[in-house]
């Protein structure tokens, strides 16, 4: 074992401090999404993107691609980017850029946080905004500002580390149902994570510290399959709803079309999708949402031992939809959806 020193959350931040733009754009993006929870705003909320940043030129590539896109469609789709810097693994793998940017195991996590704060500057620069999986709770203090929507993933949403710190967040934080499909593990997450807490973290000058939280109003559960099949029809969204009021949990869901719910198949996405938007036009008004896992380019590739062999454009970690097919659906969402929608005004 060997321990190297880190930059400070706040050095890091006075290398790349927020400007005014991404701010405003960060805490509007925030105050939507927040009443697109809570029903104000009824709009359907779509977080689409990578499954995992691997390359920042690619990823701006996607973000230019989807501007105009959310721009278009932004008076009945609220469109938030997947920027995913963490990769959660069933056993080993790449963990994603903030842990080895390099893509080849040297582990050089202090750049990997200075490209993943870079990349979502530059990013809300251009007006988007981007939603994030938080999996070391270390790092929610050196990117957290840029980040509108943040996910606790299947793997972790039953770790009390993981709902203490979605107490203390600023933005809205979905947890996933269970590897094993099983929403429960994410209705007691959701308890947890709207209750006041007292932890240990650390604060942005990089001090361990006792953390006190109010609790995260903004937190809902997110459907993703699971080992036990799907989840996304309207039986499972049903009894999921149940057991939110049954805890007295936040009952807006978010249904991820990938991972359990495609099998991890990304040419089974649509179908989620097209599912989760017939029963919310049928009048479930508890399915605020879905998550899209796609690229500029379908499919995956594996990352071998030369990173530069890697094509552009195209996934390395789940397989995604690629950009014309992201298109089509988000139209044809735009239009099943027609322009009765309220928004509330500015
Ligand atoms: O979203 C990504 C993956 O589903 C998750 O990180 C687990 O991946 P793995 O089973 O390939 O490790
Ligand atoms: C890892 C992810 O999802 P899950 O936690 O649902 O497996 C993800 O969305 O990248």
């Amino acid at each position: 074992m060997s321990n190297n020193a880190l930059i400070k959350p706040s050095e890091l931040e006075a290398r790349i401090p927020l400007t005014a733009t991404a701010e405003e754009v960060v805490l509007d993006s925030r105050r939507q999404l927040e009443a697109v929870l809570n029903g104000e705003d009824e709009r359907f909320a779509v977080i689409v993107g990578p499954c995992s940043i691997h390359d920042q030129s690619g990823a701006l590539d996607y973000a230019a691609r989807l501007k105009p896109l959310a721009d278009r469609l932004s008076d009945r789709i609220m469109i938030v980017m997947r920027v995913y810097f963490e990769k959660p693994r069933t056993t080993v793998g790449w963990k994603g850029l903030i842990y080895d940017p390099n893509l080849n195991d040297t582990y050089q996590i202090e750049d990997g946080l200075h490209r993943a704060r870079k990349l979502l500057m530059e990013i809300a620069e251009t007006g988007l905004s981007s939603a994030t999986e938080f999996l070391d709770p270390i790092v929610p203090q050196y990117v957290s500002d840029l980040v509108t929507w943040a996910a606790i993933g299947a793997r972790t949403t039953e770790s009390q580390i993981h709902r203490q710190m979605a107490s203390g967040l600023s933005m809205p934080v979905g947890f996933k149902n269970g590897t094993d499909g099983d929403p429960q593990t994410a209705v007691d997450a959701l308890v947890a994570a709207s209750t006041p807490q007292a932890f240990l973290g650390i604060d942005h000058d990089g001090q361990a510290s006792i953390v006190e939280t109010r609790g995260n109003r903004h937190c809902h559960l997110v459907m993703r399959g699971g080992r036990s099949g799907t989840n996304f029809d309207a039986r499972s969204i049903g009894a999921a709803a149940e057991a939110l009021r049954k805890a007295d949990a936040p009952t807006p869901i978010v249904v991820d079309c990938s991972h359990g719910n495609s099998n991890k198949d990304h040419t089974r996405q649509h179908i989620a999708f097209r599912e989760v938007l017939q029963q919310r036009l049928a009048g479930n008004s508890d399915l605020i949402g879905v998550m899209l896992e796609s690229n500029i380019n379908a499919g995956a590739q594996k990352l071998g031992a030369d990173p530069a062999e890697l094509e552009y454009g195209i996934s390395i970690t789940d397989s995604c939809i690629g950009w014309d097919e992201t298109v089509d659906l988000l139209d044809w969402a735009y239009e099943a959806i027609g322009s009765d929608v309220a928004v509330p005004a500015d």
